[in-house]
């Protein structure tokens, strides 16, 4: 799905490359804005994602993300059976040094000139405050604070979804989904990988903890009952399942080398560094890999939840979803022998192609 290889010479081969409907660069001396949004396929719904703040090094890298980013969206929430279509955004400047209210209101502005097309959320480099700036020129944000008539902090629930995705890959593995006594180590405790912690302590699961922050690592490790891992040593470890929720791309041909694991499940969003080439190295080792797009969809679902009329119930119905969700991918996997990126991105694909030609009816 994000594999795209060819070298494209101009900025629309690139967008064929991706599959992309429209790209919107928004330039505002005054503010110092230097944006891009990216409406990859709207044939399910409005185009959903984040707005990422960031120091890219080139203009392209900014392209390059936002449309990688974008396209990813898009497939998410088709997995997810939500009528949502993919989207992201993307600021190029310094999150703790570029960011101004007069900014993300201009931003604000331009999402709006959208008429609904696109809606935003947070991403990395942005935060509440900055949705709330971008709220009080558009409503075609979510991810707002509660006191703003917003859901809150989707991490819980984005943790819960996957929680899920690991039980059943358990499931698929080990024929039943019981998480006690089973191990796990977690990459990145961050605001999901600690709520998953929590989860998975709950459930009497063996974890192990890993972060760039070392002062994290001990204060989480001492407060759910976990074991701290030095960072460079995480794949010397025996654990039967490696949750990655820090970056992406940490699974790629060196890592694969050296796993020692039997499940691949977390919620970093793109951790195969080449969907293709990583998925079937995965698929040969015999490590069953639960796609990152179908087990992180918790967050994207409180978006939609929070469009719909926020309901905590319906939220949490749809985030335990993503547990039959993943059994498909991996039953169809199975079935046709190919890797489980691949059947992921079949299921997601027809169901898009589906939807299309019910609305061509009409
Ligand atoms: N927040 C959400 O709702 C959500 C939803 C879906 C997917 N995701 C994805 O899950 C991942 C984590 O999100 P988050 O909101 O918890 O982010 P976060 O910034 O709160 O946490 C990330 C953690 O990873 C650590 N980290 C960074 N680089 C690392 C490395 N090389 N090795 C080990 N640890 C490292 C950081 O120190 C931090 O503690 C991201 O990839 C994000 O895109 C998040």
């Amino acid at each position: 799905m994000l594999s795209t290889d060819a070298s494209p010479n101009t900025l629309f081969d690139l967008l064929n490359a991706f599959g992309h409907q429209k790209v919107v660069f928004c330039n505002d001396p005054d503010t110092g804005l230097k944006a891009i949004i990216a409406i990859h396929n709207t044939t399910l719904g409005p185009a959903l994602g984040g707005t990422r703040m960031w120091a890219y090094k080139t203009e392209h890298d900014a392209l390059k993300d936002v449309l990688r980013l974008s396209k990813a969206m898009t497939y998410k929430a088709a997995m997810s059976g939500l009528n949502l279509g993919g989207g992201n955004a993307v600021i190029i400047g310094d999150p703790r040094k570029d960011k101004s209210e007069a900014l993300m209101r201009r931003f604000g502005r331009f999402i709006k000139n959208l008429n609904g097309e696109f809606i935003t959320a947070e991403d990395m480099g942005t935060n509440p405050k900055d949705m709330e700036y971008i709220r009080m020129e558009t409503e075609h944000v979510t991810g707002v604070p509660e006191t703003m008539g917003g859901s809150g902090d989707p991490t819980p629930i984005a943790a819960k979804g996957v929680f899920m995705g690991i039980k059943a890959s358990v499931k698929e593995l080990y024929g039943n989904d019981s998480l006690a006594g089973r191990s796990v180590l977690v990459q990145g405790i961050g605001h999901v990988g600690e709520n998953l912690v929590k989860l998975l302590r709950e459930e009497n699961t063996k974890v192990y903890v890993s972060d760039i922050n070392e002062e994290r690592v001990v204060q989480v490790a001492k407060k759910y009952g976990a074991e701290a891992v030095a960072n460079h040593t995480i794949f010397d470890l025996n654990a039967e399942i490696y949750a990655p929720c820090a970056l992406g791309g940490t699974i790629n041909t060196s890592t694969i080398a050296k796993l020692k694991c039997a499940i691949i499940a977390g919620s970093a969003n793109n951790q195969l560094e080449d969907e293709t080439i990583h998925g079937k190295m995965l698929l040969d080792k015999g490590i069953l890999y639960a796609p990152d797009y179908v087990i992180n969809a918790g967050g994207l679902i409180n978006c939609y939840s929070e469009l719909m009329g926020f309901s905590k119930k319906r939220t949490l119905q749809l985030t335990e979803n993503i547990y039959d969700a993943t059994r498909n991918v991996l039953k169809l996997s199975k079935a046709e022998s190919i890797s489980t990126i691949e059947a992921a991105n079949k299921i997601a694909e027809k169901r898009i192609a589906d939807i299309r030609k019910i609305k061509s009816s009409y």
